[in-house]
């Protein structure tokens, strides 16, 4: 059966091969080489073990969902990011996926251009040209899903991901994901609480998975806040910090929600 996370990618493998045919391989490499550094988006993400402020947030511009549909415009992604960063965000996702997400790398431009924290590219990577890619325009962190990698390619993508410079957000959602991720070197790893299979949400799914997350990887709790209480339980398991995306793009005021769901780990 094809899952939904198959059709995602079908996707953005055509959408890949009509960049690619625009911008060849050799010029993304050294439009990657040329970018500005990457900035530490590991450290920006483990900072909250030593700050009584606790739990850090990723924030996410992001548009649409597949299980959701539109959920916000979105027409200027660099002032919401920026409004994010007023909030206190560690670090801000942009979703880059067209068909689904109705993002795009424009909007990982905006935001990079708008902001002083690190960013993270967030799509389906299946291929070595995303990740110079992402690095030309500007991402300090890259999301890898180990539901749609063999051991080989995320070994590779890891060391790639390192190689520019750049942190590789390990996504995981079952126990066997999480032991692949970590036997693999990941230094940051999530579990999404969402399913990529089926789109189900189940926050208590952290939970159960938490106690799987050794102490020496940074521990990120992905999907489902609809409060700022699922925060602070998420940050009651060990997260050192939580994915938010639609919570924050349906807000009105994204900068104060931002800054309750900051403070919700001190409740
Ligand atoms: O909107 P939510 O429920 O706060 O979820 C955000 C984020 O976790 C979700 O967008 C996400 C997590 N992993 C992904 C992988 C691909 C696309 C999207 C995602």
């Amino acid at each position: 059966m094809v899952s939904v996370l198959d059709s995602i990618i079908t996707g953005v493998r055509e959408d890949l091969q009509a960049r690619r045919a625009l911008i060849p391989h050799e010029q993304i490499v050294a439009a990657a080489a040329a970018a500005a550094p990457a900035l530490d988006a590991h450290a920006a993400l483990l900072a909250g073990r030593a700050d009584p402020h606790g739990v850090r947030i990723i924030a996410e511009v992001k548009r649409s969902s597949p299980s959701k549909g539109a959920l916000a415009e979105i027409p200027d992604p660099a002032r919401l990011a920026r409004s994010y960063q007023d909030g206190g965000a560690a670090v801000i996702s942009v979703l880059t996926e067209g068909r689904r997400f109705n993002g795009s790398l424009a909007d990982l431009d905006a935001v990079r251009a708008a902001v002083e924290i690190p960013v993270l590219r967030k799509d389906f990577m299946v291929e070595e040209y995303q990740f110079y890619e992402a690095r030309a325009h500007g991402a300090d962190l890259v999301l890898l899903i180990v539901a749609a990698l063999e051991d080989e390619k995320l070994r590779h993508f890891l060391a790639l991901t390192h190689e520019l410079g750049m942190e590789a957000l390990v996504e995981a959602h079952t126990e066997e994901e999480i032991a692949r991720a970590v036997a693999l070197g990941a230094k940051i790893v999530g579990v999404n609480v969402r399913n990529l299979k089926t789109l189900e949400v189940d926050v208590a799914h952290y939970a159960t998975m938490a106690q799987h997350l050794p102490a020496d990887v940074v521990r990120i709790a992905e999907s489902g806040v609809t409060s700022a209480q699922v925060v602070a339980d998420y940050a009651a398991q060990g997260a050192d910090a939580v994915l938010v995306g639609e919570a924050l793009v349906k807000d009105g005021e994204p900068e104060t929600a931002l800054r309750s769901f900051r403070s919700a780990s001190l409740v």
